[in-house]
């Protein structure tokens, strides 16, 4: 019987929980490779690595200095997610990064700045896409965050289902955006709300607040601060604990939970991509993104 039950529990439903106009299931060229019981791929921001007898997926961020989210990365991110949402052997991915001191410092700005019209539509939907594919996954998601997470960075450690953050003063977390001069969208803050709930996500997001490791377990933004070098052994220990539930009840409820945000992200898209080129365009929000930069390279030197 216990084996039966397991076996039950193996039992992925196919495609992540996007609803039909997600685009899921896309097929790429990225491909694994490695013994039978470890899949890994390599490409140049993000690595893979599939552990079979375990059914645990480590996605690493590795794009120094700071893992930012460009192009390349947002590309990367989408086909590994996409492989592993297909693969019956993954049942939990856990993302982290291999920076020291980063997990990720969110959007990268340069993207964001003196492009074209078409680059920032382009951008904005891979943004959109990346989330999509976190948010609606039917995997176990853990985010071990081994370092700064702020404004995407802490959105993509939002989409997963459990946080683990290290314990280090510096590596603060949380939707700074309104600091930058800009507007975290919708689906930032319904990510956000979702969270934390509403009083505490209408404060953080009006400030752009990023917290301290001891603050964000206060509010509920993480949901377990560790030693530094224990992030990635208790994401693996908690990943275990996800998987004594049945994959399938799971996934249906992840689904029921995460639907109505994820549905209103789908309706409203073409939407929030003209308010995003029409945004980031405007001289006075690229004046704003110019300024941020400067100061981020002054208090380096
Ligand atoms: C209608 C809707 C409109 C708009 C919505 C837009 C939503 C936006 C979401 C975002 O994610 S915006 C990005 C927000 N990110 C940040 O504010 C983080 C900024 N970075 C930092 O705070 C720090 O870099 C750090 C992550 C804490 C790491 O600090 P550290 O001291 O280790 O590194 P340093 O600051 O020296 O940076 C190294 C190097 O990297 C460049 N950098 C940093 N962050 C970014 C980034 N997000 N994009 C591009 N480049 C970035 C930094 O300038 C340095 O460059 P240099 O070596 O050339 O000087």
């Amino acid at each position: 019987m216990a084996t039966l039950l397991r076996k039950a529990a193996r039992v992925s439903l196919s495609g992540s929980l996007l609803s039909a106009g997600g685009r899921p299931g896309r097929l790429y060229a990225l491909s694994y490779f490695g013994s039978n019981s470890r899949n890994s791929s390599t490409s140049s921001k993000v690595k893979v690595d599939l552990d079979n007898s375990s059914g645990i997926a480590v996605v690493k961020f590795q794009g120094p200095p700071v893992n930012s989210m460009g192009m390349d990365f947002l590309t990367e991110m989408a086909i590994g997610l996409d492989k592993l949402e297909l693969d019956k052997n993954c049942r939990g991915i856990i993302l982290t990064s291999a920076v020291p001191k980063v997990f990720s410092a969110g959007l990268d700005i340069m993207d964001m700045y003196g492009k074209t019209l078409e680059h920032y539509e382009l951008f904005w939907r891979s943004v959109q896409d990346l989330w999509l594919k976190l948010y609606s996954s039917s995997k176990i998601m853990i985010a071990a965050i081994n370092g700064a997470s702020p404004a995407g960075g802490c959105l993509m450690a939002l989409s997963c289902d459990y946080r683990i953050l290290a314990d280090n003063p510096r590596y603060k977390i949380g939707l700074n955006e309104a600091q930058l001069g800009i507007v975290a969208p919708f689906w930032f803050k319904d990510s956000m709300v979702n969270t934390v709930g509403y009083r505490i996500a209408e404060e953080s997001i009006q400030f752009g607040v990023m917290y301290s490791p001891a603050d964000a377990l206060k509010i509920g933004l993480v949901d377990q601060v560790v030693p530094e070098d224990k992030v990635l052994s208790t994401a693996k220990e908690k990943m275990e604990k996800w998987f004594d539930i049945p994959d399938h009840a799971r996934q249906i409820s992840k689904s029921m939970m995460r639907k109505p945000t994820i549905d209103r992200m789908l309706a409203n898209r073409e939407t929030d991509i003209k308010n995003f080129v029409g945004f980031i365009s405007k001289d006075s929000i690229q004046k704003s993104l110019e300024m941020y930069m400067a100061m981020l390279k002054m208090k380096k030197g």
